[in-house]
Protein backbone atom coordinates (compact mmCIF):
# COMPACT_ATOMS: atom_id res chain seq x y z
CA UNK A 1 0.00 0.00 0.00
CA UNK A 2 1.29 3.58 -0.90
CA UNK A 3 -0.29 6.15 -0.02
CA UNK A 4 -0.82 9.51 -2.16
CA UNK A 5 2.16 10.94 -0.50
CA UNK A 6 4.00 7.81 -1.32
CA UNK A 7 3.68 6.87 2.74
CA UNK A 8 4.33 3.04 2.42
CA UNK A 9 3.65 1.47 6.30
CA UNK A 10 5.92 -0.94 8.09
CA UNK A 11 8.30 0.28 4.51
CA UNK A 12 7.03 -2.55 2.98
CA UNK A 13 8.75 -3.44 0.28
CA UNK A 14 10.89 -0.18 0.00
CA UNK A 15 14.17 -0.56 -0.96
CA UNK A 16 16.10 0.97 1.88
CA UNK A 17 20.07 0.65 1.30
CA UNK A 18 22.33 -1.02 -1.60
CA UNK A 19 24.15 -4.06 -0.16
CA UNK A 20 26.55 -6.37 -1.81
CA UNK A 21 26.12 -8.56 1.93
CA UNK A 22 22.80 -10.48 1.08
CA UNK A 23 19.24 -10.55 -0.70
CA UNK A 24 16.19 -12.76 -0.32
CA UNK A 25 15.65 -14.26 -3.37
CA UNK A 26 12.30 -15.66 -2.79
CA UNK A 27 11.52 -16.99 -6.22
CA UNK A 28 14.61 -19.35 -5.88
CA UNK A 29 14.42 -20.06 -2.58
CA UNK A 30 17.51 -18.80 -1.96
CA UNK A 31 19.13 -16.84 0.88
CA UNK A 32 21.94 -15.00 -0.98
CA UNK A 33 25.19 -14.43 0.78
CA UNK A 34 28.20 -12.64 -1.49
CA UNK A 35 26.53 -14.40 -4.13
CA UNK A 36 26.39 -18.24 -2.04
CA UNK A 37 23.43 -20.13 -1.04
CA UNK A 38 22.87 -19.66 3.14
CA UNK A 39 20.66 -22.82 2.37
CA UNK A 40 23.34 -24.66 0.27
CA UNK A 41 25.61 -24.02 2.84
CA UNK A 42 23.86 -24.93 5.90
CA UNK A 43 24.45 -28.49 4.59
CA UNK A 44 28.10 -29.09 4.50
CA UNK A 45 29.90 -25.57 6.38
CA UNK A 46 29.98 -24.31 9.69
CA UNK A 47 29.11 -21.04 10.75
CA UNK A 48 32.54 -19.84 11.14
CA UNK A 49 32.91 -20.49 7.16
CA UNK A 50 30.19 -17.69 6.92
CA UNK A 51 31.32 -15.68 9.78
CA UNK A 52 34.64 -15.37 7.32
CA UNK A 53 32.15 -15.31 4.52
CA UNK A 54 30.24 -12.38 5.60
CA UNK A 55 33.34 -10.00 6.88
CA UNK A 56 35.95 -11.29 4.33
CA UNK A 57 34.13 -11.89 0.92
CA UNK A 58 34.69 -15.29 0.59
CA UNK A 59 34.62 -19.35 1.58
CA UNK A 60 37.74 -19.85 3.77
CA UNK A 61 39.89 -22.04 3.30
CA UNK A 62 40.27 -24.86 5.86
CA UNK A 63 43.98 -23.21 7.34
CA UNK A 64 42.23 -19.90 6.90
CA UNK A 65 39.11 -21.12 8.94
CA UNK A 66 41.26 -22.71 11.35
CA UNK A 67 43.33 -19.65 11.46
CA UNK A 68 40.03 -17.39 12.31
CA UNK A 69 39.17 -20.00 14.99
CA UNK A 70 42.11 -19.45 16.91
CA UNK A 71 42.19 -15.41 16.23
CA UNK A 72 38.59 -15.69 17.92
CA UNK A 73 39.72 -17.90 20.51
CA UNK A 74 42.08 -15.32 21.90
CA UNK A 75 38.79 -12.80 22.78
CA UNK A 76 36.65 -15.66 24.79
CA UNK A 77 37.06 -13.97 27.67
CA UNK A 78 36.05 -9.88 29.01
CA UNK A 79 38.56 -7.45 30.36
CA UNK A 80 38.70 -8.29 34.45
CA UNK A 81 37.03 -5.25 35.61
CA UNK A 82 33.66 -5.51 33.14
CA UNK A 83 32.79 -8.56 35.51
CA UNK A 84 31.29 -6.79 38.13
CA UNK A 85 28.54 -5.30 35.75
CA UNK A 86 27.17 -8.86 35.58
CA UNK A 87 26.62 -8.90 39.44
CA UNK A 88 24.82 -5.61 39.03
CA UNK A 89 22.62 -7.27 36.65
CA UNK A 90 19.02 -6.74 38.27
CA UNK A 91 17.20 -10.70 38.90
CA UNK A 92 14.64 -11.70 36.57
CA UNK A 93 16.20 -9.16 33.98
CA UNK A 94 15.95 -10.44 30.31
CA UNK A 95 19.25 -11.28 29.43
CA UNK A 96 19.38 -9.73 26.16
CA UNK A 97 19.02 -6.03 28.42
CA UNK A 98 22.01 -7.71 30.13
CA UNK A 99 23.84 -7.82 26.90
CA UNK A 100 22.41 -4.70 25.35
CA UNK A 101 24.49 -2.82 28.80
CA UNK A 102 27.38 -5.12 28.82
CA UNK A 103 27.76 -4.46 25.06
CA UNK A 104 27.45 -0.69 25.94
CA UNK A 105 30.00 -1.00 27.89
CA UNK A 106 32.52 -2.55 25.98
CA UNK A 107 32.79 1.07 23.77
CA UNK A 108 35.01 2.13 27.14
CA UNK A 109 37.21 -0.21 26.67
CA UNK A 110 38.10 0.50 22.76
CA UNK A 111 41.06 2.60 22.94
CA UNK A 112 39.88 3.59 19.59
CA UNK A 113 36.38 4.20 19.17
CA UNK A 114 36.31 6.86 16.89
CA UNK A 115 37.68 4.90 14.15
CA UNK A 116 35.44 3.91 11.58
CA UNK A 117 38.58 2.34 8.86
CA UNK A 118 37.25 -1.01 7.45
CA UNK A 119 40.45 -2.53 9.17
CA UNK A 120 39.47 -1.63 12.81
CA UNK A 121 35.76 -2.20 12.43
CA UNK A 122 36.17 -5.87 11.31
CA UNK A 123 38.84 -6.74 14.35
CA UNK A 124 36.06 -4.99 16.78
CA UNK A 125 33.57 -7.33 15.15
CA UNK A 126 36.09 -10.27 15.40
CA UNK A 127 36.86 -9.27 19.25
CA UNK A 128 33.30 -9.24 19.82
CA UNK A 129 32.54 -12.46 18.18
CA UNK A 130 34.78 -14.17 20.55
CA UNK A 131 33.55 -12.41 23.48
CA UNK A 132 29.83 -13.00 22.50
CA UNK A 133 29.36 -16.60 23.84
CA UNK A 134 30.76 -15.11 27.40
CA UNK A 135 28.51 -12.19 27.22
CA UNK A 136 25.10 -14.30 26.17
CA UNK A 137 25.75 -16.80 28.46
CA UNK A 138 26.53 -14.52 31.39
CA UNK A 139 24.17 -12.07 30.88
CA UNK A 140 21.55 -14.96 31.50
CA UNK A 141 23.16 -16.54 34.67
CA UNK A 142 23.90 -13.25 36.03
CA UNK A 143 19.80 -12.48 35.71
CA UNK A 144 19.35 -15.84 37.75
CA UNK A 145 21.42 -15.28 40.28
CA UNK A 146 23.98 -17.95 39.21
CA UNK A 147 27.83 -17.97 39.14
CA UNK A 148 29.61 -16.93 36.29
CA UNK A 149 30.58 -19.84 33.25
CA UNK A 150 34.05 -19.35 31.88
CA UNK A 151 35.12 -20.73 28.68
CA UNK A 152 37.08 -24.07 27.92
CA UNK A 153 39.24 -23.12 25.37
CA UNK A 154 40.16 -26.96 24.21
CA UNK A 155 36.68 -26.66 22.99
CA UNK A 156 35.75 -25.24 19.35
CA UNK A 157 33.39 -22.06 19.08
CA UNK A 158 29.71 -24.00 18.95
CA UNK A 159 31.04 -26.52 21.39
CA UNK A 160 32.52 -24.19 24.06
CA UNK A 161 28.99 -21.91 23.57
CA UNK A 162 27.00 -24.99 24.32
CA UNK A 163 29.00 -26.60 27.04
CA UNK A 164 29.18 -22.85 28.87
CA UNK A 165 25.40 -23.20 28.32
CA UNK A 166 24.49 -26.16 29.72
CA UNK A 167 27.59 -26.63 32.08
CA UNK A 168 28.01 -30.36 30.19
CA UNK A 169 30.41 -31.45 27.14
CA UNK A 170 28.17 -31.74 24.11
CA UNK A 171 27.78 -34.62 21.90
CA UNK A 172 28.97 -34.10 18.35
CA UNK A 173 25.22 -33.94 16.82
CA UNK A 174 24.45 -31.33 19.37
CA UNK A 175 27.17 -29.55 18.54
CA UNK A 176 26.55 -30.06 14.73
CA UNK A 177 22.88 -28.66 15.19
CA UNK A 178 23.96 -25.57 17.26
CA UNK A 179 26.47 -24.58 14.62
CA UNK A 180 24.07 -24.81 11.95
CA UNK A 181 21.97 -22.66 13.73
CA UNK A 182 24.03 -20.06 14.59
CA UNK A 183 24.42 -20.65 10.51
CA UNK A 184 21.00 -20.09 10.05
CA UNK A 185 20.57 -17.35 11.98
CA UNK A 186 23.46 -15.45 10.89
CA UNK A 187 22.42 -13.04 8.20
CA UNK A 188 19.04 -11.97 6.30
CA UNK A 189 19.14 -9.07 4.02
CA UNK A 190 17.37 -6.14 6.03
CA UNK A 191 15.16 -7.32 9.03
CA UNK A 192 13.82 -4.56 11.44
CA UNK A 193 17.24 -5.06 13.50
CA UNK A 194 19.62 -5.19 11.02
CA UNK A 195 17.73 -1.65 9.55
CA UNK A 196 18.06 -0.08 13.06
CA UNK A 197 21.92 -0.98 12.94
CA UNK A 198 22.30 0.86 9.89
CA UNK A 199 20.12 3.63 10.65
CA UNK A 200 22.05 4.09 13.96
CA UNK A 201 25.59 4.10 12.07
CA UNK A 202 24.76 6.38 9.37
CA UNK A 203 25.20 9.17 12.34
CA UNK A 204 28.73 7.73 12.26
CA UNK A 205 28.02 6.72 15.13
CA UNK A 206 30.20 3.55 16.42
CA UNK A 207 29.71 -0.24 16.27
CA UNK A 208 28.65 -0.81 20.06
CA UNK A 209 26.15 1.70 19.46
CA UNK A 210 24.62 0.39 16.02
CA UNK A 211 24.64 -3.21 18.23
CA UNK A 212 22.50 -2.26 21.19
CA UNK A 213 19.82 -0.59 19.06
CA UNK A 214 20.18 -3.84 17.16
CA UNK A 215 19.37 -5.65 20.26
CA UNK A 216 16.83 -3.79 21.49
CA UNK A 217 14.88 -4.39 18.27
CA UNK A 218 15.94 -7.84 17.89
CA UNK A 219 14.14 -8.62 21.34
CA UNK A 220 10.58 -7.56 20.07
CA UNK A 221 8.44 -10.61 19.63
CA UNK A 222 7.09 -9.66 16.26
CA UNK A 223 11.09 -10.14 15.30
CA UNK A 224 13.58 -12.04 17.48
CA UNK A 225 11.58 -12.60 20.62
CA UNK A 226 9.33 -15.25 18.43
CA UNK A 227 11.27 -18.10 19.52
CA UNK A 228 10.98 -17.78 23.05
CA UNK A 229 7.07 -17.12 22.79
CA UNK A 230 6.84 -20.42 20.79
CA UNK A 231 8.50 -22.20 23.19
CA UNK A 232 6.07 -21.23 25.97
CA UNK A 233 3.13 -21.48 23.49
CA UNK A 234 4.54 -25.20 23.05
CA UNK A 235 5.26 -25.63 26.97
CA UNK A 236 0.97 -24.61 27.42
CA UNK A 237 0.03 -28.03 26.49
CA UNK A 238 2.01 -31.35 26.36
CA UNK A 239 -0.21 -33.33 23.64
CA UNK A 240 -0.49 -32.56 19.68
CA UNK A 241 -4.52 -32.66 20.29
CA UNK A 242 -3.80 -29.78 23.31
CA UNK A 243 -1.20 -27.69 21.02
CA UNK A 244 -4.18 -28.09 17.84
CA UNK A 245 -7.12 -26.85 20.39
CA UNK A 246 -4.14 -24.21 21.50
CA UNK A 247 -3.71 -22.76 17.89
CA UNK A 248 -7.51 -22.90 16.92
CA UNK A 249 -8.42 -21.10 20.43
CA UNK A 250 -5.85 -18.64 19.53
CA UNK A 251 -6.47 -17.85 15.66
CA UNK A 252 -10.54 -17.80 17.18
CA UNK A 253 -9.34 -14.75 19.55
CA UNK A 254 -7.71 -12.81 16.54
CA UNK A 255 -4.56 -13.97 18.11
CA UNK A 256 -0.76 -13.70 16.49
CA UNK A 257 0.64 -17.41 16.30
CA UNK A 258 4.11 -16.80 17.11
CA UNK A 259 6.37 -18.63 14.26
CA UNK A 260 4.56 -17.76 11.65
CA UNK A 261 4.91 -15.54 8.87
CA UNK A 262 7.21 -13.43 7.20
CA UNK A 263 7.17 -9.95 5.59
CA UNK A 264 9.59 -11.47 2.53
CA UNK A 265 8.21 -14.71 2.26
CA UNK A 266 4.86 -14.12 3.15
CA UNK A 267 2.93 -16.99 1.78
CA UNK A 268 5.79 -19.50 1.39
CA UNK A 269 7.86 -21.48 3.62
CA UNK A 270 11.06 -19.74 5.23
CA UNK A 271 13.31 -21.90 3.73
CA UNK A 272 15.76 -22.03 6.87
CA UNK A 273 12.64 -23.45 8.70
CA UNK A 274 12.93 -26.67 6.59
CA UNK A 275 16.43 -27.19 7.80
CA UNK A 276 15.38 -26.87 11.07
CA UNK A 277 12.81 -28.82 11.20
CA UNK A 278 14.23 -31.48 10.17
CA UNK A 279 17.44 -30.80 13.11
CA UNK A 280 13.98 -31.53 15.57
CA UNK A 281 13.13 -34.94 13.62
CA UNK A 282 17.10 -36.20 14.25
CA UNK A 283 16.84 -34.87 18.06
CA UNK A 284 13.53 -36.58 18.34
CA UNK A 285 14.85 -40.09 17.04
CA UNK A 286 17.95 -39.64 19.30
CA UNK A 287 14.83 -39.33 22.05
CA UNK A 288 12.75 -41.99 20.82
CA UNK A 289 9.97 -39.33 21.27
CA UNK A 290 8.91 -37.42 18.46
CA UNK A 291 5.98 -35.62 20.74
CA UNK A 292 7.50 -32.53 20.02
CA UNK A 293 7.98 -32.61 16.62
CA UNK A 294 4.27 -33.91 15.72
CA UNK A 295 2.84 -30.89 17.74
CA UNK A 296 4.78 -28.83 15.93
CA UNK A 297 3.23 -30.52 12.55
CA UNK A 298 0.19 -30.59 13.58
CA UNK A 299 0.17 -26.19 14.17
CA UNK A 300 1.82 -26.16 10.32
CA UNK A 301 -1.07 -28.21 9.09
CA UNK A 302 -3.78 -25.96 11.13
CA UNK A 303 -1.82 -22.57 9.96
CA UNK A 304 -1.63 -23.76 6.50
CA UNK A 305 -5.23 -24.36 5.95
CA UNK A 306 -6.70 -21.81 8.01
CA UNK A 307 -4.44 -18.58 7.45
CA UNK A 308 -2.28 -19.59 4.68
CA UNK A 309 0.62 -19.49 6.93
CA UNK A 310 4.19 -21.31 6.82
CA UNK A 311 6.94 -21.38 9.41
CA UNK A 312 9.38 -19.13 9.64
CA UNK A 313 12.94 -19.63 11.01
CA UNK A 314 11.88 -19.78 14.81
CA UNK A 315 9.22 -21.95 15.26
CA UNK A 316 11.14 -25.21 14.51
CA UNK A 317 14.59 -23.19 16.13
CA UNK A 318 12.47 -23.00 19.51
CA UNK A 319 11.62 -26.86 20.16
CA UNK A 320 15.22 -27.49 18.46
CA UNK A 321 17.01 -25.42 21.39
CA UNK A 322 14.40 -27.28 23.72
CA UNK A 323 15.98 -30.60 22.72
CA UNK A 324 19.73 -29.41 23.02
CA UNK A 325 18.80 -27.95 26.41
CA UNK A 326 19.17 -24.75 26.21
CA UNK A 327 16.66 -22.68 28.75
CA UNK A 328 14.15 -20.34 27.26
CA UNK A 329 15.52 -17.07 27.97
CA UNK A 330 18.51 -17.46 25.99
CA UNK A 331 16.97 -17.96 22.83
CA UNK A 332 16.75 -14.41 21.73
CA UNK A 333 20.01 -13.88 22.98
CA UNK A 334 21.87 -16.71 20.80
CA UNK A 335 20.08 -15.81 17.62
CA UNK A 336 21.42 -11.74 18.64
CA UNK A 337 24.90 -13.66 19.16
CA UNK A 338 24.99 -15.35 15.41
CA UNK A 339 23.61 -12.52 14.32
CA UNK A 340 26.38 -10.12 15.23
CA UNK A 341 27.99 -11.41 12.11
CA UNK A 342 25.84 -10.00 9.92
CA UNK A 343 24.98 -6.91 11.43
CA UNK A 344 28.74 -6.17 12.01
CA UNK A 345 28.51 -6.71 8.26
CA UNK A 346 26.09 -4.34 7.71
CA UNK A 347 27.35 -1.84 10.10
CA UNK A 348 30.77 -1.56 8.14
CA UNK A 349 29.38 -1.41 4.87
CA UNK A 350 27.05 1.58 6.15
CA UNK A 351 30.56 3.47 7.32
CA UNK A 352 32.39 2.56 4.30
CA UNK A 353 29.52 3.83 2.32
CA UNK A 354 27.80 6.23 4.27
CA UNK A 355 25.08 8.60 3.81
CA UNK A 356 22.87 9.59 7.04
CA UNK A 357 19.18 8.27 7.09
CA UNK A 358 16.53 10.92 7.34
CA UNK A 359 13.24 10.35 5.86
CA UNK A 360 10.31 12.77 5.31
CA UNK A 361 6.77 12.40 7.07
CA UNK A 362 3.28 12.74 5.65
CA UNK A 363 1.57 15.23 8.05
CA UNK A 364 -1.80 14.36 9.47
CA UNK A 365 -1.22 17.23 12.43
CA UNK A 366 -3.45 19.93 12.93
CA UNK A 367 -3.93 22.49 10.20
CA UNK A 368 -1.46 25.25 10.34
C1 LIG B 1 13.45 -14.74 12.51
C2 LIG B 1 12.37 -13.71 12.55
O1 LIG B 1 12.49 -12.66 13.15
S1 LIG B 1 10.99 -14.12 11.66
C3 LIG B 1 9.66 -13.21 12.38
C4 LIG B 1 9.29 -13.77 13.73
N1 LIG B 1 8.04 -13.18 14.19
C5 LIG B 1 6.94 -13.92 14.40
O2 LIG B 1 6.91 -15.14 14.23
C6 LIG B 1 5.75 -13.18 14.93
C7 LIG B 1 4.46 -13.60 14.23
N2 LIG B 1 4.41 -13.06 12.89
C8 LIG B 1 4.03 -11.76 12.64
O3 LIG B 1 3.68 -11.00 13.55
C9 LIG B 1 4.08 -11.26 11.21
O4 LIG B 1 3.86 -12.31 10.30
C10 LIG B 1 5.42 -10.54 10.89
C11 LIG B 1 5.72 -9.47 11.93
C12 LIG B 1 6.56 -11.55 10.89
C13 LIG B 1 5.32 -9.89 9.52
O5 LIG B 1 4.43 -8.81 9.63
P1 LIG B 1 3.75 -8.09 8.36
O6 LIG B 1 4.54 -8.33 7.14
O7 LIG B 1 3.51 -6.67 8.75
O8 LIG B 1 2.39 -8.84 8.18
P2 LIG B 1 1.04 -8.54 8.95
O9 LIG B 1 1.24 -8.60 10.41
O10 LIG B 1 0.43 -7.29 8.37
O11 LIG B 1 0.20 -9.80 8.49
C14 LIG B 1 -0.56 -9.88 7.28
C15 LIG B 1 -1.82 -10.67 7.61
O12 LIG B 1 -1.48 -11.99 8.05
C16 LIG B 1 -1.88 -12.18 9.41
N3 LIG B 1 -0.77 -12.79 10.13
C17 LIG B 1 0.55 -12.57 9.94
N4 LIG B 1 1.27 -13.31 10.76
C18 LIG B 1 0.41 -14.00 11.50
C19 LIG B 1 0.56 -14.92 12.55
N5 LIG B 1 1.77 -15.26 12.97
N6 LIG B 1 -0.54 -15.46 13.11
C20 LIG B 1 -1.77 -15.12 12.67
N7 LIG B 1 -1.98 -14.23 11.67
C21 LIG B 1 -0.90 -13.68 11.10
C22 LIG B 1 -2.13 -10.77 9.96
O13 LIG B 1 -3.06 -10.80 11.01
C23 LIG B 1 -2.65 -10.06 8.74
O14 LIG B 1 -3.98 -10.44 8.52
P3 LIG B 1 -5.07 -9.38 7.97
O15 LIG B 1 -4.55 -9.01 6.61
O16 LIG B 1 -6.31 -10.16 7.98
O17 LIG B 1 -5.03 -8.23 8.92
O1 LIG C 1 13.95 -11.01 7.82
C1 LIG C 1 13.23 -10.67 8.76
O2 LIG C 1 12.38 -9.73 8.71
C2 LIG C 1 13.29 -11.40 10.06
C3 LIG C 1 14.08 -12.65 9.96
O3 LIG C 1 13.62 -13.63 9.45
C4 LIG C 1 15.45 -12.62 10.43
O4 LIG C 1 15.92 -11.57 10.88
O5 LIG C 1 16.12 -13.67 10.38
Amino acid sequence: MRTSEGFVPGLDGVIAARTEISFLDVDREKIVIRGEDLIALAKDKTYFDVVHLLLEGYIPSQEEKSSLEDNIKGYYSLPEDTLPVFNLLPKGMHPMDGMRTVISLLAGYDTDLENRSNKENKQRAYELLGQLPFITVNSYFATEGKAIASSDESLGYSANFLYMITGKKPSNLEVEIFDQLLLLYSEHEMPNSTFASRVIASTNADMYGALTGAISSLKGHLHGGANEAVMYMLQEVDSVDGFEALIRHKLQNKEKIMGFGHRVYMKKMDPRATITKEALRKLCERDNDDTLLKMCEAGEEIMREEKGLYPNLDYYAAPVYWKLGIPIPLYTPIFFSARTAGLAAHIIEQHDNNRIFRPRVEYTGKSY
